[in-house]
This record gives structure tokens, C-alpha cells and sequence, in this order.
């Protein structure tokens, strides 16, 4: 059982009154614009969660720049640009790339001039080859399975602003790395980072991913309703593999074998695989977030834990 003793928790109608006057309201072009990135998202949701959120991170990114300065005063040397890091945590398939491509979309709206970059940690997973090589081909997600080290010297990059900065992607559709492409993050004002490890402590390091996070966020449900998202999720991406077949495709080998023996497989990795990592090694990250949004049927978040100290 979570202690929440160090959070306040809000209802979804206290904290939609939290939307502050920094902002125009979000207008009809604005959510044409959120549709397009996301067609589930509700827009009752960006009007009583995202906006709300969007206030709470304007303080931190103000008071975040005022301490850069600040302490490039201090040291007598001159400012410059370091980027603010957001974390966004949860478990698999809980909804943590939708969170995050929907913040950046209501944060280049209120920082139109700003470059907001969104980048997600499956890409310093180890490629199939190597998680076979290690013998851990099974684990994948579990904390062993990042090349950790990699993801550190991207962060300090990062932050250190030497643009641009390569990273790795991962292809759910080919369920491995891709294979010789690297994206670049290029000199950003914000940079919003979601993974299931990105508030984990792994042992052997005495620097953390979350050292560099400026804000952060967990994406909390109950377990048996993540587990009806990851299979449809699961299904979705089968139905489009069933409708474009291509051989190399992870999903096509399922498009050969009957329905119910594939469903049962895809009940069975979430158990065995993500179940057991959220459970072991997710979950009892939560309470290093600043704000943990919890959601419930339907993807709609209910409740809003803030930190208070
Ligand atoms: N607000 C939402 N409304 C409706 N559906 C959503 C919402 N958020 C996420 N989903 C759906 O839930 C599923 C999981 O979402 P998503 O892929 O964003 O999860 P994730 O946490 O990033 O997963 P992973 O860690 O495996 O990459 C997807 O099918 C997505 O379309
Ligand atoms: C890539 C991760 C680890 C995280 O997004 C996850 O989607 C995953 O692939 N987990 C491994 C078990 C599985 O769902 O096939």
C-alpha cells in the first residue's frame, strides 16, 4: 500500500479551478490541434486537468529560470539557456506518450517562441540482439534491460546544451531498436522525457535519471484497467497488421496463429512481463513525482496528487 502522506490530493472539479490567468483559453483551434495528435484525448480533460497542470508548470519554469540566472550571477559568468526536463513515469501502456504528447502541444501554445522537444526512454532499450546476447531477452522494460549509462550521458548532454544530441528509437511495429537511425534533440527550452524508469534508482550509479528532471509526473490506475489498455492496444496493433500485412512485422507472426491463442499470449506477457515490472519495480517509484495523475475507466483522470514539500 502507497503512502501519500507527503501529497495533497485533489478532486477533478478542485483542481480544474486551478487554471490561473496566464494563458488564453484554450480556443477551438487549439483542441482541432489536440485532436489531431491524439483523437481519444478528451477535451474535457485538457479544460480540467492539462490547463490547471499547465499553470502549476509555468511556476516551476519561472522559478526555474530565475535560479539559472541567478546562479550563473553568482558564479560570474554569463547566462545561458538550460533546458527545464519534465519526467513522465507510469506503467506500461497506463497512457504516459499520450500524457506527453499532449502536454507539449499546450506548452508550445503558451511558449510559442520556445523549441519543445518530447523524447520517450524505450529507445535506450537494449536492441533484441543484445538482450538475447545477456540472456534477458524476456526482461525487457525491467531495469537491466536500459543501457542506463547511455541514458545518463544523453541527460547530461542535454542539460549541458551541447546541440545537437543523439538518441536511439524503438519500434513497437518491429519490437526492437531501430536499426541505424538516431534522432537528434537540438537545442530545446523544454524537454519532456516519459519512461516506466525514469524515477527508478538503479544500484550500481550514484547519478539518477530523475537528478536531471526539473518536474515530474507519474500516470497512476488501477493494474486490471491498464491491463484492458495494454490488450487493446495489443488488438490495435494487430487489427492494423491485419489490414496491411507485413512479414516483418512483429504482430504478423499473430496474424497466422488463432485469435485465442494469440489473446492468451498477450494476457500472458502483461502478466508475466509488465504486470510484474510495474509491480516490482514501476509503482514503487510514485512518490519521488511531483504531480501523480490518476485515472480511472476510460482514461479519465479522477483525482490529482500535488507534493507538498
Ligand atoms: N487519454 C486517453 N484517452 C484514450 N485513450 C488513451 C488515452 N491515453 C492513452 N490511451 C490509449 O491507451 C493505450 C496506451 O497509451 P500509450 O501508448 O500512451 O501508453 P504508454 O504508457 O506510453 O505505453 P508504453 O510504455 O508501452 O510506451 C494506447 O492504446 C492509447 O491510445
Ligand atoms: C517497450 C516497453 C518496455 C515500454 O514501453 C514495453 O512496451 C514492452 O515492450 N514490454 C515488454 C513486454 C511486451 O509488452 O511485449
Amino acid at each position: 500500500m502507497q503512502n501519500f502522506m507527503n501529497y495533497n490530493e485533489y478532486s477533478r472539479q478542485e483542481w480544474s479551478q486551478f487554471h490561473g490567468e496566464y494563458f488564453n483559453e484554450i480556443d477551438d483551434h487549439d483542441l482541432e490541434k489536440i485532436k489531431s495528435v491524439d483523437d481519444q484525448v478528451s477535451l474535457a480533460d485538457v479544460r480540467e486537468i492539462y490547463v490547471p497542470l499547465r499553470h502549476l508548470l509555468h511556476l516551476y519554469l519561472h522559478d526555474y529560470q530565475h535560479l539559472t540566472r541567478a546562479k550563473a550571477d553568482f558564479l560570474g559568468v554569463k547566462p545561458h539557456k538550460v533546458p527545464f526536463i519534465i519526467g513522465i513515469s507510469g506503467s506500461v501502456a497506463v497512457g504516459k506518450s499520450t500524457t506527453a504528447r499532449l502536454l507539449k502541444v499546450m506548452l508550445q501554445r503558451a511558449y510559442p517562441h520556445y523549441n519543445i522537444e518530447q523524447i520517450t526512454t524505450d529507445g535506450f532499450l537494449y536492441s533484441n540482439a543484445e538482450l538475447k546476447k545477456r540472456g534477458i531477452l524476456n526482461d525487457k522494460g525491467f531495469p537491466w534491460s536500459y543501457d542506463n549509462e547511455r541514458l545518463l550521458l544523453f541527460l547530461e548532454q542535454v542539460k549541458a546544451n551541447r546541440a545537437p544530441v543523439e538518441y536511439p528509437s524503438y519500434s513497437h511495429e518491429i519490437y526492437d531498436i531501430v536499426p541505424q537511425t538516431t534522432n537528434v534533440v537540438a537545442d530545446p527550452d523544454i524537454l519532456i522525457i516519459e519512461g516506466i524508469n525514469v524515477l527508478q534508482l538503479p544500484d550500481n550509479q550514484n547519478i539518477y535519471v530523475s537528478d536531471y528532471f526539473d518536474f515530474s509526473i507519474y500516470v497512476d490506475a488501477n493494474p486490471k484497467l491498464i491491463e484492458q489498455w495494454y490488450i487493446h492496444r495489443f488488438e490495435g496493433f494487430l487489427q492494423a497488421e491485419i489490414d496491411h500485412p507485413d512479414p516483418n512485422n512483429y504482430y504478423y507472426q499473430f496474424t497466422q496463429q488463432p485469435r485465442a491463442q494469440v489473446m492468451k499470449y498477450a494476457h500472458q506477457v502483461w502478466h508475466d512481463v509488465n504486470y510484474k515490472n510495474l509491480v516490482e519495480y514501476i509503482a514503487p517509484t510514485i512518490n519521488r513525482a511531483d504531480v501523480i495523475l490518476h485515472k480511472t475507466k476510460g482514461h479519465v483522470i479522477n483525482k490529482v496528487l500535488l507534493k507538498k514539500y
